[in-house]
């Protein structure tokens, strides 16, 4: 099925393969967009995001570092230190299969690249318990989307690395609010959901806030 039709059609059912070439195209559209794209899409998010509830409430948060058109929610972060809420960034969590754990994003905080080209904390800065939070310790997480819906389901990088990571919101509260956040151009008419997909509070994109 060619993928436009796969994006059109993409149901509870969507096979793996489906699923697959569905995440490629979407990843393609966010790539193609201009530096001034990015720039004024990075602008119009971010004064979005400030106006939810769960990102002024928040004093620790979580956002991330964008890479290959990811939308950039970076111009929250002097937002954020002004208010003096604390910033954390994903860190692939070493020994534990494709989870994360948060450290802390501070001026001096010293920034190597891991193993997907992306950068966070250094290892030894992370391995200070001073640093890091686990997931359960956050007010809200800023995560980055491949793909979502009009019902906020979600569709990620394809890692579970959210998903894992959050799991324990099913038994415990109270629970981390979750804000994906993605280009405009990122939403599909339908996307599968699986068991394991953990709720989103909102969406918030460049154009608009959907919530569940
Ligand atoms: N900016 C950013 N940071 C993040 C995430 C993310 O999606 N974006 N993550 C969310 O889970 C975690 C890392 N998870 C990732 C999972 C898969 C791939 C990945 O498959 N990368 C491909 C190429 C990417 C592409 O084609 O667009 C690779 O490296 O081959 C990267 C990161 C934590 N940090
Ligand atoms: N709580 C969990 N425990 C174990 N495996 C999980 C869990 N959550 C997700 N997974 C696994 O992670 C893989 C990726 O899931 P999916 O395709 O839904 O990723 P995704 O939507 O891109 O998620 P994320 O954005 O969290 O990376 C699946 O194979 C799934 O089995």
């Amino acid at each position: 099925m060619p993928v436009n039709d796969a994006i059109a059609n993409a149901r509870a059912t969507t096979a793996p393969l489906e699923k697959a070439a569905l995440r490629r195209e979407l990843k393609r559209r966010r790539r193609t967009l201009s530096p001034q794209a990015q720039r004024l899409a990075a602008e119009k998010l971010s004064e979005r995001l400030k106006t939810l509830p769960e990102i002024q409430r928040a004093q620790r948060v979580s956002l991330y570092l964008p890479v290959h058109g990811e939308i950039d929610p970076t111009p929250m972060i002097k937002w954020f230190r002004a208010r003096r809420v604390d910033v954390y960034l994903p860190v692939l969590r070493p020994l534990a299969k494709n989870s994360l754990w948060f450290v802390a994003y501070r001026p001096n905080t010293p920034m190597v690249k891991n193993r997907f080209n992306i950068w966070e904390p250094a290892p030894r800065f992370s391995a200070e318990r001073c640093n890091r939070l686990p997931a359960w310790a956050l007010d809200t997480l800023i995560a980055p989307l491949v793909g979502f819906d009009a019902h906020a389901n979600r569709m990620g990088m394809g890692g579970g690395f959210y998903d894992r990571t959050l799991a324990f919101v099913r038994h415990r509260r109270p629970a981390p609010q979750l804000i994906g956040v993605a280009h405009a151009c990122q939403e599909v008419k339908a996307l599968p959901t699986e068991p394991w997909d953990i709720p989103l509070s909102a969406i918030v994109t460049d154009t608009k806030i959907v919530r569940p």
